[in-house]
């Protein structure tokens, strides 16, 4: 077990909204500046693999649950090799943590990371806000970097929209590497990295998959030269609406038959590759207890989610497009969002959420087995 206490003087530190809202608090994590989208995430636990996610580069996390920090700081649960959020938004940091895992705090660790981070925020009051008036842009600023109002605002209003981001190549890798089967090796899969997490390719290597994991820059050439059974597409940050060599690669999949399955933004790669549109969600769903319905089995899963855009598909008609029929498999069952899309003539399917569990409940586990028996399938 492993515990600290932090002494140091709490420093003032301002977050600003980009509608001129202000919520007033102390530096948490690094001193400095950082602008971002304000979005809020509602999981009560799994904090470290929210800040590991990929998926959320350029954006500041709110945690709704109020007590944050419990638990320290691992090396077990990141999701990626570093923190992505571009600040951090808590209530109560924990002051002291506890854990047989632990190696050091959370503060230490965002500090250590350079994370500007605000805590003493009312949390509540800032996602009521956020629910009404939508995410938006917003910063965080603590130390040397406190100035009047009218400069912070103009910082914040400055920043670049999340609608029309490009940022997969920010995030994801440049160079391939291999995940090797747990056990024996049953199955090869090409992992388009649009900005994986870590759990994805593990929870396929647990199926006896050799993951080939693929940068976003990848060619159809390139997908094919390992030979793979199947073709996956990850979860990533920034709009869909600009990830045009994805969906490219992603026609060329369909056209040639090979199975294929995709999580978050390449369920909305999916989406666009079959003809649908994408927009953005007025506050998104981001944390692991949403619930979400899987239409061809009437089951309701609990899930993990991260996403602040949707795909725009008719939830109880089948839609022909090039590639066959398709239709929307699962939804949101607190908005009708559509989370999931399943094809009736090919062998492909995709979720808007998070059935690899990092962190979240595994009720979505049967995901990865039904892109298993349409792997073996194909072969048989
Ligand atoms: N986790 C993800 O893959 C997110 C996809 C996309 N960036 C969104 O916000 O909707």
């Amino acid at each position: 077990m492993t515990a600290t206490t932090r002494t140091a003087a709490p420093a003032p530190a301002v977050l600003v909204l980009e509608d001129g809202r202000t919520f007033r608090g102390q530096a948490y994590g690094a001193r400095g500046e950082t602008v971002g989208e304000a979005v809020f995430s509602t999981g009560m636990t799994g904090y470290q693999e929210t800040l590991t996610d990929p998926s959320y580069h350029r954006q500041l996390v709110v945690m709704t649950a109020p007590h944050i920090g419990n638990t320290g700081v691992n090396d077990e649960d990141p999701e990626s090799r570093r923190i992505w959020v571009a600040g951090y938004v808590v209530r109560d940091p924990a002051r002291r943590h506890s854990n047989w895992r632990a190696r050091r705090s959370l503060e230490d660790e965002l500090a250590a990371q350079g994370v500007v981070g605000i805590s003493g925020v009312d949390t509540r009051a800032l996602t009521r806000h956020l629910r009404e008036r939508g995410a938006m842009r917003a910063g965080i600023f603590s130390g040397e970097a406190v100035a009047d109002s009218a400069t912070l605002l103009a910082r914040v209003r400055s920043a670049p929209q999340m609608s029309g981001a490009d940022l997969s190549p920010e995030v994801a890798t440049t160079e391939p590497y291999v995940v090797p089967a747990i056990g024996e090796k049953r199955l090869t899969v090409a992992a388009i990295d649009l900005g994986i997490k870590g759990m994805t390719p593990h929870r396929m290597a647990e199926r006896g998959i050799e993951v080939h994991v693929l940068p976003v820059t990848a060619t159809l050439d390139e997908i094919y030269a390992v030979a793979p059974d199947g073709v996956f597409f990850s979860n990533g940050p920034g709009d869909p609406a600009t990830a045009d060599h994805p969906v490219a690669l992603m026609r060329g999949v369909l056209e040639r038959g090979t199975p294929l399955f995709g999580i978050c933004f390449g369920n909305q790669i999916l989406g666009r590759a079959l003809g649908f549109g994408t927009f953005k969600l007025k506050y998104g769903h981001r944390g692991i207890n949403q619930p979400v319905k899987d239409l061809t089995t009437g089951k309701v899963e609990v899930t993990a989610h991260n996403h602040g855009f949707a795909v725009d598909a008719p939830l109880d008609a089948v839609t022909d497009t090039p590639y066959g029929r398709v239709e929307v498999s699962h939804v949101c069952l607190n908005d009708d969002v559509v989370e999931g899309l399943r094809l009736l003539d090919r062998p492909a399917f995709s979720v808007q959420y998070h059935p690899e569990a990092a962190a979240g409940p595994h009720d979505a586990a049967y995901l990865f087995d039904r892109f298993v028996s349409l792997m073996e399938g194909q072969r048989a």
